[in-house]
């Protein structure tokens, strides 16, 4: 029997409206791999950060661009990153990070770099690919069988984050999330933004089950295609 081509899904949009844990769902569902591309983004920025690079140099941030080895693991139970060997899934989480990311992903020599890694993960995947992000339906992989992009208001994607942080302030991390999404989206190289050929799935009003259906559905409909 001829083995079945691989389906790629390409998940963006902005922080908190439900990428992460509807990616990994939809992908475990599935038997497909998953990729947090933000995870990657945060894994060069905490390497800048650890050898004391001037972030606010972005031709000191682009000629480091190449140094840190950043590995993924792709199995949606049980998703791994490692700089250098080292594994940083906790540090990569942090305020300090999470406030200096913007800053390093809008450098296009570090984007050429992350987008090389992630095309050639998406190309490895023999079953196929939940693959989230920014940009993943626009520029990564611009020919993936489905693309989504999830919204949901600033209010609800603030509370959802800060639901995760004991203690956090809501309106802070509100402020915060709404800074993040306006760099990312007003950035040059490769923004923040909806493929003209998205789905576009407003999460405010939906439950996590919900989204996983509603993307589950649209997959098996596009495999069923193919
Ligand atoms: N539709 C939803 N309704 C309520 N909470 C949600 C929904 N989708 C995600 N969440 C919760 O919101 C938080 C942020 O979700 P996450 O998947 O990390 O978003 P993103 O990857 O877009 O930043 C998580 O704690 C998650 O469980
Ligand atoms: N495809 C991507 C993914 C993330 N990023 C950058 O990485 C940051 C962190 O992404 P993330 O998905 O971990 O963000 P959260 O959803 O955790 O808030 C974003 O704010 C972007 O600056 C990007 O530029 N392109």
């Amino acid at each position: 029997m001829e083995t079945p081509a691989a389906v790629i899904v390409a998940i963006d949009g902005p922080s908190g409206t439900g990428k992460s844990s509807t990616s990994k769902a939809v992908a475990a569902q599935l038997g497909l791999s998953y990729l947090d591309t933000g995870a990657q983004y945060r894994a060069i920025t905490w390497w800048m950060v650890n050898n004391g690079i001037d972030l606010t140099d972005p031709t000191a941030i682009a000629a480091v661009a190449g140094k840190a080895d950043i590995v993924s693991g792709t199995d949606p139970a049980a998703p791994t990153i490692t700089v250098d060997g080292t594994d940083v899934a906790g540090p990569i989480r942090t305020t300090e990070v999470t406030s200096k990311v913007s800053a390093v992903s809008a450098v296009p020599e570090v984007r050429a770099r992350i987008t090389d890694l992630q095309r050639s993960i998406a190309k490895g995947a023999e079953v196929g690919i939940v693959v989230e992000g920014r940009d993943i339906g626009t520029t990564v992989l611009p020919d993936a069988d489905l693309k989504i992009f999830l919204t949901a208001s600033p209010e609800a994607r603030a509370a959802r984050r800060s639901g995760e942080v004991k203690g956090s302030d809501v309106k802070a991390t509100q402020e915060a999330l709404v800074a993040r999404d306006k760099a990312d989206s007003s950035r040059k190289t490769s923004p923040l933004a909806k493929a003209g050929d998205a789905v576009e799935v407003d999460t405010t009003e939906l439950t996590l089950q919900q989204v996983i259906e509603c993307v589950v559905t649209l997959v098996e409909e596009k495999r069923a295609a193919k």
